[in-house]
This record gives structure tokens, sequence and C-alpha cells, in this order.
């Protein structure tokens, strides 16, 4: 008796140590980083580099004695008449090995950088510990019970026993020697070098320097970022958790209905999936009888199982019909969800922000719905069919073809994932390397006069066929790594065919099976192939969709810096008194912006804020509208501090001409009613008369439905500004702030304006920030502002008595700059 291939029980004991130990201190270790955060993971239970290479060599060597083992009990059997071992020992003997080059794997990826899925498998030494003990305990008693060898079969089995058992007393040297070593920093960082660092990884297909920090760092962002760096799977899926509410249908019956039926439909495909290749083998063994006729209704019933099967038979297009309006929904609540969050943040994202980014993350909207639908809809469907194929020939044929299917589909998603990742990183190079061309070639046309002026054309030809070589030798590899993929991926899959073809032919032959079963057999796992044959560029459109929903994930992770209090109220404005009490800011704390400002802007006064560039008068009006909190002191309206009244109250009773007012890409008409959409026209031709707009307006081809380009650029600086006080005086605020445009405008022009500030100015009060002085010589208080302080205040005529005055000094100086006009005169 041989204990390896007599003894299932002892066999399957072995196995199943070792595979529901490892999963389950896998899963343990999992959720002990969930609770403590990752540092005991990554830093402790994670090999150094030293002995992970030590450790590799050692798993391959354990492997190796099973490969020997197998092919000497295949050669024994082959050779052995009426002899065959029992079927569980085969099984496990293969799952041993399985298991072992799981383990290998676990290792190589722990020594490089790991990506997504491969950083499942990472090598804990806890989990390979537990497996060398589970080795060394059951390869002890296999060598125990093993009768001295009678032949070079027994021979070579003891050998191979002893070598593991040898092999686990060196592992315990390994581990005592490396136990005390702390790991080193190469592989100790492993986990700071994943997806979550902003780095090149981000976007595997974004040219080079784009993809690395997807947002501008504010405090807030990059501590949540941190914490996402060294962060479980669990914990990752979960900080998707706030993205998931957007994608459930919460208030519609009709809409949760769909996806039940989805999720049906879905399980209905796979059972689609068994009938289809059953009802053939039903259709065989019905031709195969001879004198039973024509069998009309199996083979019916066979094509009606083939047009119900895969994505575009029946089954597959309703699903599709029916989630068309679940995707919807959930595109829809997200992206307005996203662009609301966006805009409820506060100044500060928006000052730091690169646009195009956070427009790009928003667009990507759909990536958390792409994720789920092509997790739900494409992987689902292609690993729960494979998972099928496992159950169902274990039931209806044999367990080795079980066996074949496992071992094919853990070598097939392996392969597939690892050419992948690298494939996507030189689809990358070819993708920038594309762009480099394109804007070569982009280049040249644009600056064709320069070109010909120089006589370029020689210089740019050689220009861009150089860049043109570059991206073809991109291309070349990402194409041919493609064939190297289909070839490999069409090995792997051949090889298992012919393995359960061979084996199935062999029971068809033998009597064990029927022909039926053998079509059953091979139209299943030829069905298998077409979807697996998508694995990988599934694989990288999971990944692409995962880095997209983890962009629009920062940025609904970035938190407004200004909040309105709990019990905030509505502010009151009766008479439209500011004052800022002992006023300290800073947008930094290591430079401070305004110190101790105190100023009280009366009601229906005009104060003027002058002084140096950099001084901090914008400063002013935005702590005013509250895009920032003050860090000292207090702003007040009517005696309600800014900090205690609701933000929208504040902005609406706040009227802002800005210095270079930007405008929709719509008419006129548009833009001005933008202040107050209820208001009428005449209401708007009203405020634009008021402005000294209205005429100019009226002379444009399309009056008031003129359309004013992007940001504007259709109309002059001038008009621009007095669309911004047109929309103001609609508005009608109590308190206005104005920014004066700092380039000096044609006499007439800033006639105009002035007549149209001054209309605005009426009985509110103002607060101007004022470039040329010559406009605010009729406020009725100026501020100096310089280096955040206010330095001297009065009024013009009081201002400039003081002979060393700044305000003296400056009017001075504009006047110097301007001799001819006759505005500057200190008399
Ligand atoms: N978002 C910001 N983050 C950090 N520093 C800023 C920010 N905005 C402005 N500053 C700095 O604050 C100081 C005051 O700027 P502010 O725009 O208030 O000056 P200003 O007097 O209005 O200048 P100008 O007349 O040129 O518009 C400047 O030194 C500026 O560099
Ligand atoms: N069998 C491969 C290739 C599949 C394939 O042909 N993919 C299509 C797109 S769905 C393709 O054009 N791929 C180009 C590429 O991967 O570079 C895989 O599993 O990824």
């Amino acid at each position: 008796m041989v204990l390896r291939y007599d003894n299932p029980h002892l066999n399957i004991a072995e196995v199943a140590c070792l595979y529901g130990g490892f999963l389950g201190l896998w899963t343990l270790k999992a959720l002990k980083q969930q609770r403590n955060g990752s540092e005991d993971l990554s830093r402790k239970s994670r090999f150094g580099k030293e002995p992970l290479k030590i450790v590799s060599w050692w798993i391959l060597a354990v492997a190796l004695t099973y490969v020997i083992d197998i092919a000497n009990l295949v050669v024994y059997a082959l050779r052995t008449p009426n002899w065959w071992p029992h079927k569980a020992s085969v099984v496990c003997l293969v799952l041993s090995l399985l298991f072992w080059g799981v383990v290998l794997i676990s290792c190589a990826d722990t020594s490089e950088l790991p990506r997504y899925t491969n950083s499942f498998f990472s090598a804990y030494r806890v989990n390979v510990l537990y497996a060398w003990l589970t080795e060394a305990i059951f390869e002890s008693v296999f060598l125990a019970f093993t009768p001295i060898p009678g032949d070079t079969f027994q021979g070579i089995l003891m050998a191979d026993h002893l070598a593991r058992v040898l092999l686990c007393i060196f592992a315990f040297a390994i581990y005592v020697t490396y136990r005390r070593k702390r790991p080193s920093r190469d592989t100790m960082d492993y986990e700071e070098r994943t997806m979550f660092e902003s780095g090149t990884q981000l976007d595997p297909e974004a040219p080079e320097g784009q993809s690395s920090q997807a947002l501008p760092h504010t405090t807030k962002r990059s501590d949540a970022k941190k914490s996402k760096k060294n962060t479980s799977w669990i914990a990752y899926f979960k900080s998707f958790a706030i993205l998931f509410p957007y994608l459930w249908p919460v208030k519609n019956l009709r809409l949760q209905l769909h996806v039940f039926v989805c999720v049906l439909l879905l399980i209905f495909g796979r059972i689609a999936n068994i009938l289809a290749p059953r009802q053939l083998g039903v259709v065989t063994e019905k031709l195969s009888e001879t004198n039973s006729g024509v069998p009309w209704f199996e083979v019916l019933l066979f094509v009606f199982y083939r047009f119900l099967q895969g994505n575009m038979g029946l089954v597959g297009s309703l699903r599709s019909f029916l989630w068309i309006p679940v995707s919807q929904y959930a595109y829809r609540a997200l992206s307005t969800k996203a662009l609301q969050h966006v805009l409820g943040l506060s100044y500060d994202f928006h000052l730091n922000k690169r646009g195009g980014e956070v427009l790009a993350a928003l667009t990507k909207a759909n990536s958390v719905n792409t994720f789920v639908e092509q997790l739900l809809f494409q992987i689902g469907p292609v690993l729960t069919d494979l998972a099928v194929a496992i159950i169902y020939f274990f039931v209806k044929f044999d367990v080795y073809f079980s066996l074949v299917v496992l071992v094919m589909t853990f070598c097939y998603c392996y392969v597939t994932v690892k050419i992948t990742s690298w494939r996507t990183e030189a689809r990358r190079k070819m993708v920038n390397s594309w762009r480099d061309s394109y804007g070569v070639q982009n280049d040249a046309i644009m600056n064709y006069e320069t070109v010909k002026n120089f006589d370029a054309d020689e210089f740019e030809n050689h220009r861009f066929g150089d860049a043109v070589d570059k991206y073809l030798l991109q291309e070349n590899t990402v194409l041919s790594s493609l064939s190297v993929l289909n070839i490999i991926q069409g090995g792997i899959f051949t090889s298992s065919l012919c393995v359960a073809c061979l084996l199935s032919a062999y029971k068809v032959s033998f009597g064990y099976n029927t022909v039926g079963d053998f079509v059953v057999l091979l139209t299943y796992m030829t069905q298998l192939q077409q979807p697996l044959n998508f694995f990988g560029a599934l694989y990288r459109s999971l990944q692409n969709s995962i880095i997209d929903a983890e962009r629009l994930l920062e940025i609904f992770e970035e938190q407004p810096t200004v909040v309105e209090k709990k019990d905030a109220a509505p502010l009151k404005v009766t008479n439209g008194r500011v004052v800022f009490s002992n006023v300290s800011f800073a947008y930094d704390p290591r430079k401070p912006v305004l110190s101790n400002v105190n100023f009280v802007a009366e009601p229906g006064k005009v104060i003027a804020l002058v002084g140096e560039s950099g001084g901090g008068k914008s400063t002013i009006m935005r702590i005013l509208l509250r895009f920032f909190d003050v860090n000292d002191g207090s702003i007040t309206i009517d005696d309600q501090d800014v900090r205690d009244v609701t933000l929208s109250s504040l902005r609406s009773s706040i009227g802002v001409v800005p210095q270079d007012s930007i405008l929709f890409n719509d008419t006129v008409m548009y833009n001005i009613k933008y202040a107050k959409p209820s208001a009428s026209n005449e209401e708007v031709y009203e405020a634009a008369k008021a402005a000294q707009i209205h005429d100019r307006i009226l002379e444009f081809p399309d009056g008031y439905h003129s359309r004013v380009g992007e940001r504007g650029l259709k109309l002059s600086g001038g008009e621009k500004q007095r669309m911004a006080v047109a929309r103001a005086i609609l508005k009608n605020p109590t308190i206005i702030l104005l920014d004066e445009a700092t380039s000096a405008l044609d006499t007439n022009t800033e006639r105009h304006i002035q007549a149209s500030l001054n209309r605005l100015a009426a009985g509110r009060t103002a607060i101007v920030i004022a470039h040329r002085l010559s406009t605010i010589t009729n406020a009725d208080l100026i501020l100096c502002i310089s280096n955040g302080k206010v330095v001297e205040t009065g009024t013009h005529e009081d201002l400039l008595k003081h002979d060393d005055g700044v305000y003296r000094k400056m009017w001075l100086q504009q006047a110097n700059k301007d001799p001819s006009s006759k505005k500057f005169s200190v008399e």
C-alpha cells in the first residue's frame, strides 16, 4: 500500500489544510489590516528582499518535487496494466503543485511592483510559514508509511517525500536565520509604491507627466491620499462606498425591478450556457441511435437554446435593454452630484485646481457605473461560467475534467493579467509617441510662415519622420505583444482542451462515457473560449475605469474649507454697514496677507481701497464674501458676523463687479439676467440703461440676443464691465464690491463706466478697489493698503495734505506717468 496514492483521506486532508489555512490566514490578514491600518502588515509581515529570494528558490524546489511525482506517476500508470491510483490522490497531487505554484507567484509578485489583482497574491511570512509546517507534518507521515522501495517508482516516490521533508527542515533553518532581521526598505515600501501612489501608474494610457498627480494638493485631500496609500483591499473598496448610493435607484421601484430582472437574466444566461451543449449531446445521442427517426424536437430545442445564448442572444439583449434606464439613472445621479459637489467646494480648491483635470474627472462620472457593469456583466459571467464548468464537469463526468478547467482558469487569468499589465505600459508609450508625432506635424503647419521663411521644409520632414519612426517602433511592440498574448492564451486554452478531449475520448472508447458526453464537453469548453479571448482587454478597461473612478472619488473626498454653521441664519441687511475689526488673514500661515485691518464702511458711502499691487485689496473682498475665513478678528454686516449667517444669503446681499468680468457663452440677455433669472426684459433694459450699455447693445447685430462668445470674447473690456454693472444693478444688492479695470480706457468709455458705476453705487454701501486714483477722488473714505495693513485713511483732500504720505506719493507717481492729464493735480 502506497499512502500517497491509495489513501485519499490523507491526501484530501493535506490539500484541505494547505488551501483552507492559507485562505483563512489571508482573510484574517485582510481583516486585521482593515482594522489596524496597514502599518503592521506592510512593515512586519512581509519578507525582506534577501529572504524572499531564498524562499522563492525553496518553493520552486518543492514545486519541482511535485512535478517529478506527477511524471513518475504517469509513467508508472502507463506501464502498469490495470493499475490506477485513487482519483482523489491524483487530484490532490495536482492541487498541491498548483498551490505551490500560486505561492511561488506570490513571491515573484512581491519582489516587483504589484498592481491590482496581483497584490492579492502577495507573500506574507506567516502564510508561507504555515504552508511549510503543513507540508512538513504531512510529508513526514507519508514518508514514515512509505514501504521500503521495491522498484524505481517507489524509489522516486520515497525520494520525493524525503526531499520535501529535508526541504522543510531547511526552511526552518531559513526562518531562524531571517526571523529577527527587519525587512529591507525595498520590499517594505511595497505598498507605498502601489497604484495609490500619485505616480505614473495612475493612468496607464495617459501621456507621461499628465498621469501623475491627478489633482493639485490641498491639505485635506493629501491626507485622504496618504491614508489610501496604505490601505487594504477591503478598505479600498469601502472607500468607494460613498459613490454607490448614486448607482442604486433608491427611490425608484421600477428601476429596482429592472436590476432584479437583469440579475435573474444573468443567472438564466449561465443556465442557457449549460443547456445548449447538453442539448447538443442529446441530439448526438439521438442521431447515433439507429432507427430512432429524426429528432426534430431535440434539434429545435437546441436551436432555441442557442438563440438564448451569448451577449447578443435573446437573454443578453433583453438584459442590455432592461439595463439602459438603470445605467442612465446612475449616470445622471453621479454626474449631477459631482458637479454640485465641485461647485460647493471652497474658493481655495477652485484657485488651486487644474481646471482641465477636474473637468476630465467629472466627465468620467460614468466610470463607477462602467466598473460595476463590467464586473457584473462581463468579467463576472466569464468567471461564473468557468466555475459552473468546474462543478458541472465534476457532477456529470469526472473530477479530472474539473481539474483541467481549474488549472486552465488559473494559468489563463494569471498570464493574461501579467502580460496585459505589461502591454498597458507599452500602449501608454505608444499613445505618447503618437501625440509627439502629431505635435510635430501640427507645429509645422501652424508655423507655416516661419518654416517657409527659413526654408525648413526638409528639416520639418525629417523631424516628423523621426517622430513617426518612434511611434511605429512602439506600435510594433504593442502589436507583436498582442500576437504573443493571443498565442499564449490560445496555447493554454488548447492544451486544456487537448487534455480534456483525450481524457473524454479515452472514456468514450472504453465505454465509460457516451459520444454525446464528448460533444457536450467539447461544446461547453469551446464556448468558454470566445469571452476568454477578450479577457485581457476586459481587464485593461476594468483597470481604466477603476482609475477614473478613483479620480472622481478624490473629488468627492474633497471637503469645503468654509462651511456654514449648523444654526446659521440668513443675513438680514438693514443698512449695509460693513465693519472690519482687527482682521488678520493668511492664505498660507507662513505668509500673513492682512494684519489687524480695521475700517467701517458706512451705509450709502463709497470706500475706496488703494495701494500697491499684492497689498491685499482683493483679499479684503474675498474674505468679506467669505470665500475664506479670517484667522483673527471679525467682519460684520449690520452687526451680524459673516461666519454666523448662511453663505447664500451673504453672497446674495452683495453685488460684485469684478475687474475682468467673465461672461457665459450665451446671449447678452442671458448674461445680464443671470443675476436675477426671474427679471422681466423691461427690468433688464432699465439696468442696462443705468449701466450706460443699453444703446450699445442695441447697436449689436442681434441686439440683446447677440451672443457674447467664449468668456465674452466678442465684447470689449469696457462693454464687459458695464454688463457686469448692469448685472449688479439688476441684482439690487445693498452692498457692492467693485474692482476697477486696471488698464486705462479711452476717455469716452471711462466716462460711461464712471457714470454707470456712480449710478450703481448710489444709495448703497460701495467698496471699490481703485487702481487709478483719478476715479475715486470723490470717495467718502480712502484706505491705503500696504503689506496687508491700513497705513492711511481719509478723503482725497485729507490724504494729499500728508507730505510724506503714501497716497500723495502714489498720486504724484500716477501724475508723472500721465503728465498730460489734467486729472492729476495736488491743488
Ligand atoms: N490663493 C492664494 N493663495 C496664496 N496666496 C495668495 C492667494 N491669493 C493671493 N495671494 C497673495 O496674497 C497677497 C495679496 O493678494 P491680493 O490679490 O489681495 O492683492 P491685491 O492688493 O488685490 O493685488 P492687485 O492690486 O495686484 O490685485 C499677494 O501677495 C498674493 O500673492
Ligand atoms: N486576446 C487578447 C486580445 C483581445 C483583442 O483582440 N482586443 C481588441 C480590443 S477588444 C484589440 O484590438 N486589442 C488591441 C490591443 O490589445 O492592443 C486579450 O485577451 O486582451
